[in-house]
């Protein structure tokens, strides 16, 4: 679907709304005969026919009014639910296309946000808030058009009550402008934090910082809080001045009808109906303001929906991505998470073609960073990172990864089968080459060992397995997946001795293929026959070369090794 259409009413809704201006002026109808009603009885002619005939007319109308109410209802709401789905399913794949990069934790929370509670929003604008405003306003238009047909003076009244609207929602408007955009913002922000408070809560609980000891959650939720208040505080004094100035439209309309009546220029009937509809109309026009301002506020989530809709996408998989060969180059590479914080300066390396080429360096100096940025889950700031020569900036990232295999420190498992969570890795591979894919990788007999085997539900992010199992599992992956390129993160130094031996021994088996091989190494053993090694220091390459040559040059990487040997003595 066109994105410019997304969020486009449909057929449904605008009839909705047709039936609701119906119904509202309907309404009206009402108390046009009990007007009659009124006048019958003082003037003394009523009788049984015309009394069957004014609450026959009654129920006439609320029959045509609840038909149409049904209808209208109905359609208002399938309406509304067709064009939230398509925004849904819309947004469903519009996250698809994102670049990567935008899923920082911030940005998180605001898609999530956008997702859930702001489709919901507009949502009920379409099915609840658009209807009973139209018809409301009907109402109202009706009551002025009926009391100024009978007696102008009492009409202008219920006019100026109606009008006054405009100065009270302007000003509820601008409180809303100011105070819901930072609302929704906060919000968001609270978001990001709750989910990140959830998923971490065993660490937080282990360090006794549950609850509302930790500060990050307590804080947003304060502020949510406080916005909100901050929000209600402004809108509410709005509200009230508005409706006790409306309310001043009953002694009003009593003072000029009563000085009417007393001259003779109103019968009692019209004298009574026009001194009571003044009650009816200032909660109607209470009802609109209310209505109006949330209406207001709900159209921050349509203007968020529509920022992610025209959200920049990464280019389209058009181009067949198709390197000759599948060396990996950096070319002058700066990269930064952060504005002025600098994390690769100047980065310029090259991962020959079917070769092992190691990363290594002291923790924090950007190795995790060059991987992010070869699949493409980050973008450079400046310098060039080719494919077989082809610029990978241009290509869609679905296309580069579909050459890549990754094996970090990361594991992401889903809440499934084991077999299941190993398949995604390649769809259609059959339960043999999963089974031959786990063997390779060392995880066929510890998933044997469980109680169904390879159709065990591994719990949420794989929470049933050891930090080595779930390793060799994304290793069993990598295996199956049998892409040209392995990005792999040799993080084994927190498992277990059993563990460590398992997965280095699953890593082996992974390098026998053929492959472009870039490993971050933790343990320089494990890189001494790579065919090159890179050494990172502070986001600068300062050695490469491999294991003897960069031994002779006695630099960092010497010094690393000697460290690392001294160690095991
Ligand atoms: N998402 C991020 N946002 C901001 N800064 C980040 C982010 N990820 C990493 N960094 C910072 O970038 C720098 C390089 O991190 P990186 O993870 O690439 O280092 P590393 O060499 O892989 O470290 P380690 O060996 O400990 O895993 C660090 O200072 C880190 O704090």
């Amino acid at each position: 679907m066109d994105q410019s259409n997304v969020m486009k009413k449909n057929g449904r809704f605008y009839f909705a709304m047709v039936l609701h201006v119906l119904e509202g002026m309907l309404s009206g109808c009402n108390f046009m005969v009990l007007y009659l009603s009124i006048r019958a009885l003082l003037e003394d002619t009523l009788n049984t026919k015309l009394l069957f005939t004014l609450t026959g007319t009654l129920a006439l109308i609320f029959v045509v009014r609840l038909i149409i109410y049904s209808i209208g209802y109905t359609q208002g709401q399938i309406g509304g639910a067709e064009v939230s789905k398509h925004i849904r399913l819309f947004l469903g794949d519009k996250i698809k296309k994102i670049p990567l990069s935008r899923f920082t934790k911030a940005q998180t929370g605001e898609y999530i946000n956008v997702v859930t509670s702001d489709v919901n929003n507009y949502e009920s604008i379409l099915t609840h808030k658009s209807g009973d405003i139209i018809k409301n306003i009907a109402l109202s238009l009706s009551l002025i058009f009926f009391v100024s047909t009978v007696y102008l003076p009492a009409g202008l009244i219920l006019l100026v009550v109606y009008l006054m609207l405009i100065p009270a929602l302007w000003f509820s408007f601008r409180s809303v402008k100011k105070y819901g955009n930072e609302k929704n913002q906060i919000l968001a922000d609270n978001v990001s934090n709750i989910v990140e408070y959830i998923t971490g809560i065993q660490t937080f609980r282990s360090y006794g910082i549950g609850g509302t000891k930790n500060k990050t959650v307590t804080d947003s939720m304060g502020a949510y809080s406080n916005i909100s208040y901050q929000y209600e505080k402004k809108v509410i004094p709005i509200g009230v001045s508005y409706n006790i100035i409306v309310w001043c439209s009953l002694p009003a309309m009593v003072l000029v009808a009563g000085n009417a009546w007393v001259s003779g220029l109103l019968d009692t009937a019209t004298f009574i109906m026009v001194s009571v509809l003044p009650i009816f109309a200032s909660k109607l026009a209470g009802t609109i303001f209310i209505d109006l301002t949330s209406y207001k506020n709900l159209m921050i989530s349509k203007r968020k929906i529509n920022k992610v809709i025209f959200e920049e996408e990464e280019p389209e998989s058009t181009v067949p991505f198709m390197p000759k060969n599948k060396d990996v180059c950096f070319e002058d590479v700066w990269f930064s998470y952060v504005e002025n914080e600098p994390v690769l300066t100047g980065v310029s390396f090259t991962a020959e073609n079917e070769e092992l080429t190691a990363i290594v360096g002291d923790s924090g100096s950007g190795k995790s960073t060059i991987l992010n940025l070869i699949s493409k889950y980050y973008k450079p700031q400046s310098g060039k990172i080719c494919i077989g020569g082809i610029p990978i900036t241009e290509i869609a990232s679905e296309k580069v990864l579909e050459l890549i295999s990754m094996v970090d420190q990361d594991v992401f498992l889903f809440n499934d089968t084991i077999k299941n969570n190993i398949r995604y890795a390649r769809p259609s591979a059959t339960d043999i080459e999963i089974i031959q894919a786990c063997k390779l990788a060392n995880c066929d007999a510890f998933i044997r060992k469980l109680e169904k085997g390879y159709d065990t539900p591994i719990g949420e992010n794989g929470s049933q397995l050891s930090g080595g199992e779930r390793q060799r599992l994304s290793i069993a992956r990598a295996i199956l997946k049998n892409s040209p390129i392995l990005l792999l993160d040799e993080a084994t130094a927190s498992l277990d001795i059993e563990n460590e031996l398992a997965v280095k021994d699953a890593i082996r088996n992974l390098l026998k293929e053929k492959k472009t091989v870039i490993m971050i190494a933790h343990t320089l053993s494990i890189v001494q026959n790579a065919n090159k090694i890179v050494v990172v220091s502070n986001g600068r390459i300062i050695e490469q070369g491999p294991h003897e040559e960069l031994l002779q040059k006695q630099g960092k990487y010497y010094s690393m090794w000697k460290a690392e040997e001294e160690l095991a003595v």
